[in-house]
């Protein structure tokens, strides 16, 4: 048995790595694991990434969840923060619809463990309905104060899924939180990469580094007989992507079982390892590439933290 600990969640890489041992002539077990040795930035989270969107609709919260499981798959710490005020649906994503914020001591709130990651909602604590209305100050406010009032457990990272648009609550969040880096959501339409450009200014405008675009509903995928048709364009986030020059990390396609298995609350990231969804490879492809914008995100957070963390000044121990 090979034991090899590497300083982030990487188990997607262990057959991979067990097949180049095989080839120089290793032919026992490899046991991988992670000690990410990064100091935490607010409570006991390390890395905060922002899930945002210039419109809403475009799936901002599809790829929060969908992100969230595949980090945990990797072996992360996961924890997702429900930030969408006008529309909090990932406690229905994740099977917790109807839940509520329970607090050990009055202070402080616990968050809900599912799907091996730990997740807050303000839908959680307040009637959707009435916090829609909130003014800017008033909603950012009470979200800093969910995330700094909630008992995360250690994280690797937290996702946030941000509410969508570009105005004072995401600029405030955006400022007041400590973000290791930011994910824009858009789909191909002309409309909604005019709204990513917002959402990637605002971030440029923060000095918040971009992580890269995830092109959602890029192409529409038949559910019986897998044809691909691009309805809503080609391309368009690729494009704005070069522009911008940030990375695209992953083009998921408009496709049932993705909406189903939301409303089901169970993310279709979890069909990656789901032995009974090879029947439908569609939805594995579909978990392939959640897993593979994960692994970016991984990697991308991982050198910015160990850049980051060489800058700080070293503390050298001598005799005299
Ligand atoms: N790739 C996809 N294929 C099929 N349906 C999808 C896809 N992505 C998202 N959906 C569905 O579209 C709807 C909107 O998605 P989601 O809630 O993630 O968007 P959002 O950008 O977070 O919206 P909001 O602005 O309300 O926060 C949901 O019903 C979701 O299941």
């Amino acid at each position: 048995m090979l034991k090899l600990q590497l300083p982030f969640a990487a188990q997607s890489i262990a057959p991979l790595l067990l097949q180049q041992l095989n080839e120089v002539g290793f032919h026992g077990q490899l046991e991988l694991s992670a000690l990410n040795q990064l100091p935490t930035t607010i409570g006991n989270i390390k890395q905060i990434i922002l899930i945002a969107s210039g419109k809403g609709g475009v799936g901002k919260s599809t790829t929060a969840v969908n992100l969230a499981v595949s980090l945990a798959q990797e072996g992360a710490k996961t924890g997702l923060l429900d930030a969408d005020i006008y529309g909090p649906s990932i406690p229905t994503m994740l099977g917790l619809y109807g839940a509520k914020a329970t607090s050990p001591d009055d202070k402080h709130l616990l968050p809900q463990h599912k799907f091996g990651i730990f997740m807050q909602s303000i839908g959680f604590l307040v009637d959707p309905e009435a916090a829609s209305v909130w003014r800017g100050p008033m909603a950012s406010q009470a979200l800093l104060q969910l995330i700094n009032e909630t008992q995360w457990p250690e994280l690797d990272y937290l996702v946030v899924d941000m509410p969508p648009g570009t105005g004072d609550i995401q600029l405030t969040l955006a400022q007041k939180l400590p973000v290791a880096g930011a994910i824009v959501v858009t789909t191909p339409q002309d409309v909604a990469l005019a709204d990513a450009k917002k959402g990637i200014s605002m971030f440029n405008q923060v000095n918040i580094p971009l992580l890269g675009l995830v092109e959602n509903m890029s192409y529409y995928q038949c559910s019986s007989c897998g044809q691909i048709d691009d309805i809503f364009g080609t391309n368009g986030g690729v494009e704005l992507a070069q522009r911008y020059q940030v990375p695209v990390l992953g083009q998921l396609p408009l496709l049932k079982a993705i909406r189903e298995h939301s409303d089901n609350g169970r993310p279709i990231a979890l069909d990656e390892s789901d032995q009974s969804a090879i029947s439908q490879p569609e939805n594995k492809q579909c978990a392939d590439i959640y897993r593979k914008i994960a692994r970016q995100v991984i990697f991308a957070l991982y050198w910015r933290g160990k850049k980051i963390s060489e800058q700080q000044p070293q503390i050298i121990m001598t005799d005299d």
